[in-house]
C-alpha cells in the first residue's frame, strides 16, 4: 500500500513542499526524480504537475493527497477536503487600479473592466459587494493588462506588493488570504488514511518545534524551584546531578522569543555554562 502525492513540478510551492517532505523524513533524489517518484524512505509516490490541476487530480483520486495555493483550491471549487494548513506560500488576492486614480471604495469598479486569472473568487467578491463589473480572465502577466488598455484594473496575487509598484498600481481591496495547504480526496480507504495519518503526526511534530530551542545548563542545587519557574520545559525540566555537590544541569524547551530573556533571569539566579541548541521535532 502506498500514497501519492501532488506537487507543483515548479514554481512558488515547489522547494518549500520538498523542504516539508525532507524535514518529515521523506526525501527524494533529484538526480532520480521523474514526473512521478518513489521515496525509498516511506510509502509514498511523488507527482509532480502544475498548481492549476492538483486540486481536481486529488478531488478525482488521481493522487491521494495534494499541497496547492487556498487561492488555487477555491478557484478550481473543488471537492477535496483541506486537511491541514502549512503555513508557506502566503500571499493574498487583492485588487488593484492605477496608482493617480483617486478610489474612495468598492464602488469604484461598477461598470470597470478587471484583469485576473481567477475569475471564481473574483465573481464572488464582486457579487458579495453588489458591484457589476467586467471580468477579462488571462493566465498571466496580468498587472500589464491597464497600461496597455487591456482593462481598468487588475485583481492578482500580492505578496510584497513590489509587482505592483513596479506596474505603476496600488492596492485597493483585499478578497482573501492565502497560503499552501495539504488537501485530500474524500473517503480515502483506510490504509491510505492511516499513511496520511502519519505524515500528518509528522508534519505537526516539525512545526511544533519552529521557533524553539533546547537550553542546558549548570545551575546550585538549591536554586532549582526558582529556575523551573522560569524554565517549565514540556511537562517539567529534566534535572540531572552533577559530580561535583551542590550543582545540577538542567534541561528544557524554549521559545526562541523569550531565549535571551530568560537567560539573563537565570543567569542572575546562578545558571552558568548554558547551552542553547536547535530542536528539530517535538514528538509528544
Ligand atoms: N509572490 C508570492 N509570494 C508567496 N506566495 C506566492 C506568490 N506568488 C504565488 N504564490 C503562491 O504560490 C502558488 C504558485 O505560484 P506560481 O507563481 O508558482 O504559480 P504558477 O505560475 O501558476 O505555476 P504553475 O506552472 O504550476 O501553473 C500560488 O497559487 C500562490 O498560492
Ligand atoms: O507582491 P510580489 O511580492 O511582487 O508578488 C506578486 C507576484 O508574484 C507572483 O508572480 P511570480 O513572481 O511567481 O511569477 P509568475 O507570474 O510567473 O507566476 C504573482 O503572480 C505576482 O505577480
Ligand atoms: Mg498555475
Amino acid at each position: 500500500m502506498m500514497i501519492r502525492i501532488a506537487l507543483q513540478s515548479k514554481g512558488r510551492l515547489n522547494e518549500d513542499s520538498l523542504a516539508l517532505l525532507a524535514e518529515a523524513g521523506i526525501g527524494i533524489e533529484p538526480s532520480k526524480r521523474k514526473l512521478l517518484s518513489r521515496s525509498d524512505d516511506f510509502p509514498i509516490e511523488i507527482l509532480y504537475l502544475r498548481d492549476d490541476d492538483i486540486p481536481h487530480a486529488v478531488e478525482r483520486g488521481v493522487a491521494d493527497i495534494g499541497i496547492v495555493g487556498l487561492n488555487e483550491y477555491e478557484e478550481r471549487q473543488c471537492g477535496a477536503a483541506i486537511v491541514h494548513r502549512l503555513g508557506f506560500g502566503k500571499c493574498r488576492l487583492s485588487l488593484a487600479i492605477p496608482k493617480g486614480e483617486s478610489y474612495a471604495g468598492p464602488a469604484y469598479f461598477a461598470g470597470k473592466r478587471i484583469a485576473t486569472s481567477y475569475p471564481v473568487i473574483l465573481r464572488k467578491f464582486l457579487t458579495e459587494k453588489q458591484i457589476e463589473a467586467e471580468i477579462e480572465e488571462i493566465a498571466g502577466s496580468v498587472e500589464i493588462a491597464p497600461a496597455v488598455g487591456l482593462a481598468d484594473a487588475i485583481f492578482d496575487i500580492v505578496s510584497s506588493g513590489g509587482t505592483l509598484v513596479s506596474n505603476g498600481l496600488k492596492e485597493v481591496e483585499t478578497a482573501m488570504h492565502s497560503e499552501a495547504v495539504l488537501i485530500a480526496t474524500p473517503g480515502l480507504a483506510a490504509e491510505k488514511q492511516a499513511l496520511l495519518d502519519q505524515l500528518l503526526f509528522r508534519i505537526e511534530s516539525v512545526e511544533r518545534s519552529r521557533g524553539k530551542k533546547y537550553i542546558l545548563m549548570n545551575i546550585p542545587t538549591d536554586r532549582i524551584p526558582e529556575a523551573a519557574a522560569i524554565l517549565p520545559g514540556v511537562k517539567s525540566p529534566t534535572i540531572l546531578p552533577l559530580a561535583e555537590a551542590g550543582w545540577s544541569s538542567m534541561h528544557a524547551v524554549v521559545d526562541e522569543r523569550a531565549l535571551w530573556q530568560k537567560i539573563e533571569r537565570l543567569k542572575a539566579i546562578g545558571a552558568e555554562d548554558i547551552l542553547v541548541l536547535a530542536l528539530e521535532k517535538m514528538i509528544l
